[in-house]
């Protein structure tokens, strides 16, 4: 049987099949993966094969089925161990907010960033429009000229009021979705929204607790009315821990990405090189000077997180 994992302890998995039965799975043996070595071979969002043992009435997963991306935490000890936290996303959405807190521009930017690596693409949600005065509106409208135009699809909510939560509904709808955004940015209001049935997710949660869950693996999706998943999960929130070389840097910003081909060098690092296309187009205003800011800060190793 084939099934979409929806749940994992590190030793249980719970597998989904299309018809929508759920089975508490095992691992049998060992699942390797190329290039890097995991504490948890297979995680939420992860489509296996699996066998029923009929007296049990639990499976064995027998197979992997290949991913087209996945996100990964460090482990905190120096064992060079990765954690996947969740495999197969459709995309990634950061909930910003310009006011209550105001999420900074570094801070949308190395998101960006990290999705870019990672091959998710992102999208913004820009929360707590209500807020907004006229002042702040059009902030958000040049904030949202900056990302719409190189790619990034910007949407504005009210998840107090429930402003267009029907777009955000409608982006959702049979994927695989992940939630992040810095505290206090209305994430838990917005997933209350979408997920009305809250108090179900906490029993399952405390139910599951009982086969041995352990806090730093346990990973969860909830399925939405409407099909698709979220993900939340405890330490996701800030996705933003990938090592990235310097040189690669630059591939990660769409709007470079599609101009250094034209830089004279092509080992330009955007910096201060003669005929470099990227600072020709900041010049010229038609790369955003909070973007290139970002990348300088990224480049030069700067925490541009908070
Ligand atoms: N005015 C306004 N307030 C909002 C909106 N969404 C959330 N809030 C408020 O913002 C505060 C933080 O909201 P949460 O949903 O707890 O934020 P969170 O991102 O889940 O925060 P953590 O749980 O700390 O990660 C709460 O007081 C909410 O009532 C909104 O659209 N408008
Ligand atoms: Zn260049």
């Amino acid at each position: 049987m084939q099934g979409l994992i929806t749940k994992s302890t590190g030793s249980w998995y719970q597998a989904q099949t299309p018809d929508g039965q759920r089975y508490d799975c095992r691992i049998k043996g060992k699942f390797r993966i190329k290039g890097i070595t995991t504490t948890n071979p297979i995680a939420v969002g992860d489509v296996v094969d699996f066998e029923l043992e009929p007296e049990q009435g639990t499976g064995v997963i027998t197979n992997l089925h290949p991913r087209k991306n996945y996100i990964i935490r460090k482990s905190i000890n120096l064992s060079k161990q990765a954690q996947i936290i969740a495999a197969n996303l459709d995309q990634a959405l950061l909930v910003v907010t310009l006011a209550s807190p105001r999420t900074s521009l570094g801070f949308i930017d190395r998101f960006l960033v990290t999705a870019e690596a990672y091959d998710i693409p992102a999208k913004l949600i820009f929360n707590k429009l209500d807020l907004f005065s006229d002042e702040g509106l059009e902030i958000l409208q040049a904030y949202k000229a900056i990302y719409e135009d190189i790619g990034y699809p910007c949407y504005e909510v009210s998840a107090l009021e429930g402003t267009n939560i029907d777009a955000v509904q409608a982006l959702l709808k049979d994927n695989i979705t992940l939630i992040s955004g810095h505290s206090g940015v209305g994430k838990s209001s917005l997933i209350n929204r979408l997920l009305p049935d809250l108090d179900l997710r906490t029993h399952q949660i405390s139910e599951w607790s009982d086969k041995g869950m352990h806090t730093t693996t346990f990973a969860e999706m909830f399925e939405l009315p409407q099909g698709g998943f979220i993900i939340d999960t405890p330490g996701i929130r800030e996705l933003g821990i990938i090592d990235i070389e310097k040189q690669e840097l630059s591939h990660f910003f769409p709007e470079m990405r599609e101009r250094m081909h034209d830089c004279r060098f092509n080992n330009c690092r955007h910096i201060n090189e003669p005929g470099c296309a990227v600072l020709e187009a900041l010049e010229n205003e038609d790369i955003a000077p909070s973007r290139y800011e970002s990348y300088l800060s990224i480049y030069n190793g700067n925490d541009t997180r908070s």
